[in-house]
């Protein structure tokens, strides 16, 4: 099991936040986790990693591939980090540092991790770098941050997040800040990393277009509770709540049939309307 989740509750400076949450991600599964701004989704995905803001509380329990996140000390947790589970932001920029190439910023945790001479760790980054699509990875990899676009350097983060060769893969809404044909590609680049290299993923969005795409499964957060919890199919088909149906009809108006994006094979049967 990648993620199990139970009974989690975050309060900041006293407020509750997430109030007793409890799902899981089977190994390779895909979830997303869906709600509308302020549901709690980012600070889930901050508990998982242990990187709650100060003055956030967590209790209950969160078990990454089996070890315990909640209450364990920030050492302890920052060795899950990287290693059983990578997070890919919105904000690409905000996973690399501007004044060192990319190469070098991939080749660090596979050095972190590996424990492998440079000149290793250097051929991996570029693996890395060819593994998420980058084109001419040689090339790439010497460039910095502000000389690859937004898309690129998307990609190479989500390079970053699997250089541990995690277990489980957050994304935080990874394609928010790209535009529509970008986000299209890069929904299409988790699809198959995931398929390729078994990862089950956690994937937060507020968007059912953007969920539809690329999990089986999800979870609906509502002011910090889970409000419905299943298929994609079935929310989009069978919604039970006012939310769900509000977050269906704004698919509809927006990204359902954008030029552009890519339906997933099988399981969702493609562009369809829901009925
Ligand atoms: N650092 C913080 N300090 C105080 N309150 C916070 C902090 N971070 C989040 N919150 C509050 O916790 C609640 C949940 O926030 P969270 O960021 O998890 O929501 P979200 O569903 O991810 O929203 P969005 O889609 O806008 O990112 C919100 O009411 C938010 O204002």
């Amino acid at each position: 099991m990648s993620l199990e989740v139970n009974d989690l509750r975050i309060t900041i400076d006293g407020r509750v936040v997430v109030d007793g949450i409890s799902f899981r991600v089977e190994d390779g599964e895909r979830v997303g986790l869906i709600g509308e701004s302020g549901s709690g989704k980012s600070l889930t995905a901050l508990a998982v990693l242990g990187l709650l803001p100060d003055g956030a509380v967590a209790t209950g329990s969160i078990h990454v591939d089996g070890d315990e996140v909640v209450g364990t000390s920030d050492r302890d947790v920052a060795r899950l980090r990287g290693r059983r589970v990578g997070i890919v932001f919105q904000e690409p920029r905000s996973s690399f540092n501007p004044i060192r190439s990319l190469g070098r910023q991939l080749a660090d945790p596979v050095r972190r991790f590996e424990g492998v001479s440079r000149a290793e760790a250097a051929a991996r980054a570029v693996e890395l770098a060819r593994l998420v699509r980058l084109p001419d990875p040689e090339v790439l990899v010497k460039r910095y941050p502000h000389q690859v676009s937004g898309g690129q350097l998307q990609r190479a983060a989500i390079g970053l997040a699997l250089a541990g060769r995690p277990q489980l893969l957050i994304a935080d809404e990874p394609t928010t800040a790209l535009d529509v044909t970008i986000q299209a590609e890069i929904l299409d680049l988790f699809d198959r990393l995931v398929s390729e290299l078994g990862t089950g993923l956690l994937f937060i969005t507020h968007d059912l277009a953007v969920l539809r795409r690329i999990a089986d499964r999800a979870v609906v957060l509502q002011n910090g509770s889970i409000v419905e919890d299943g298929s994609v199919d079935d929310l989009v088909h069978r919604p039970r709540t006012e939310l769900v149906r509000r977050l269906v009809e704004s698919a509809r108006a927006t990204s359902w049939s954008a030029p552009g994006s890519l339906p997933r094979d099988g399981v969702h049967g493609g562009e369809e309307e829901p009925r």
